[in-house]
């Protein structure tokens, strides 16, 4: 159940099983509705503040909010909870766990399993993806940890982003160090931000950048310490907020259709080709290997 903070303001947890479809109010709140039934499962929290209209999200999903199946639909809901809800003005996609903003699409879900699951899989990650891409609110990267992949395609949709200065996070789209290939709207979405021939080499490498190095060929549009990240994020918020909405709507949608129209003109192709692609024997191969490697660098 929606817990009040502080006046004006909900905490909403959800887990994709409690979401009960379209947003309701409760006095001068708007929040969304939720059962209060079985809380812990939540792997995002949303805190909507009605005052400013934002709404801070943060993923939760232990232990390094990789994106498998449940964690993408949950993301997606209540992405499209707030897209709805008329006291949402804009977005802060930010993490709750430590050191991580996201280590991406969950390999396990790329690993050993068989077509079907691939394909809903996939079909996920593309949900999430045109959402964010195309979402009408303002959306804020507050980046307070490492966004390799996965993680760095969902900074990359937001409008705005802002990572925290610490030379041990990185960010980036290191696919071909797992020996698979970004697909077109992931590489599409990196070239719009850092252009051609920035992202012609970070993809062939699979290349990784510190914060400064990211700030340097605007993969992120900010660096702060890293206590200051939430408040830059806010602020900056702020700034978006003064513009006539309908005019920076529009713009957001005339930069993005294009990529956007893209992918939803061939959704299935592109999941077969996926299916096709994460199938054969070699790209498996390659993914038990990393996978191996993840783990022995515990050890
Ligand atoms: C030509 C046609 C092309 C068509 C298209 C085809 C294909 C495209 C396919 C896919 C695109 C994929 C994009 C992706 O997002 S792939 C995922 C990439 N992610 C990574 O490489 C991140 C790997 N992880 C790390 O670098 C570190 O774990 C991290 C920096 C995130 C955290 O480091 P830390 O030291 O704190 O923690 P670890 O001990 O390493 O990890 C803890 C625990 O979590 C497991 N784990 C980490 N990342 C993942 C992940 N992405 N998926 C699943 N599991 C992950 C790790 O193995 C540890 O597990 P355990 O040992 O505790 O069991």
């Amino acid at each position: 159940m929606a817990a009040v903070l502080r006046r004006g303001v909900k905490l909403i947890s959800s887990g994709s099983s409690q979401l009960l479809s379209g947003g309701c109010k409760h006095g001068r709140t708007s929040t969304l509705c939720i059962s209060s039934s079985r809380p812990s499962s939540s792997k995002i929290n949303v805190e909507l503040d009605s005052s400013t209209g934002i709404a801070v999200m943060r993923f939760q999903n232990p232990l390094v909010n990789s994106l498998n199946l449940d964690f993408l639909t949950e993301i997606c809901i209540s992405l499209e909870k707030l897209e709805l809800d008329k006291s949402c003005r804009g977005v802060i996609l930010t993490s709750a766990q430590p050191k991580i903003f996201s280590a991406g699409l969950d390999i396990l879900e790329m690993y050993g399993k068989n077509p079907e699951h691939y394909a809903a899989f996939w079909k996920s990650v593309q949900e999430i993806w045109l959402k964010l891409y195309g979402y009408s609110k303002i959306t804020i990267a507050a980046i307070n940890g490492s966004s390799p992949a996965g993680g760095c395609l969902i900074a990359l949709t937001a409008d705005y982003r802002i990572m925290a200065d610490n030379p041990r996070y990185t960010i980036g789209l290191n696919e071909t160090q797992l020996g698979i290939v970004a697909p077109f709207w992931f590489k599409d979405t990196m070239l719009n931000t850092v252009g051609h021939r920035t992202a012609e080499l970070s993809l062939q490498f699979g290349l990784m950048y510190t914060p400064s190095d990211a700030l340097k060929i605007n993969l992120v549009d900010l660096v702060v310490p890293e206590e200051q990240v939430l408040s830059t994020a806010t602020e900056t918020m702020t700034k978006f907020l003064a513009i006539p909405g309908h005019a920076r709507e529009i713009s957001k949608s005339m930069m993005r259709k294009p990529v956007v129209d893209r992918l939803l003109s061939c959704r299935d192709a592109d999941i077969k080709n996926f299916v096709s692609f994460i199938s054969k024997d070699s790209i498996q191969k390659s993914l038990g290997q990393y996978l191996s490697m993840l783990k022995q660098k515990k050890s």
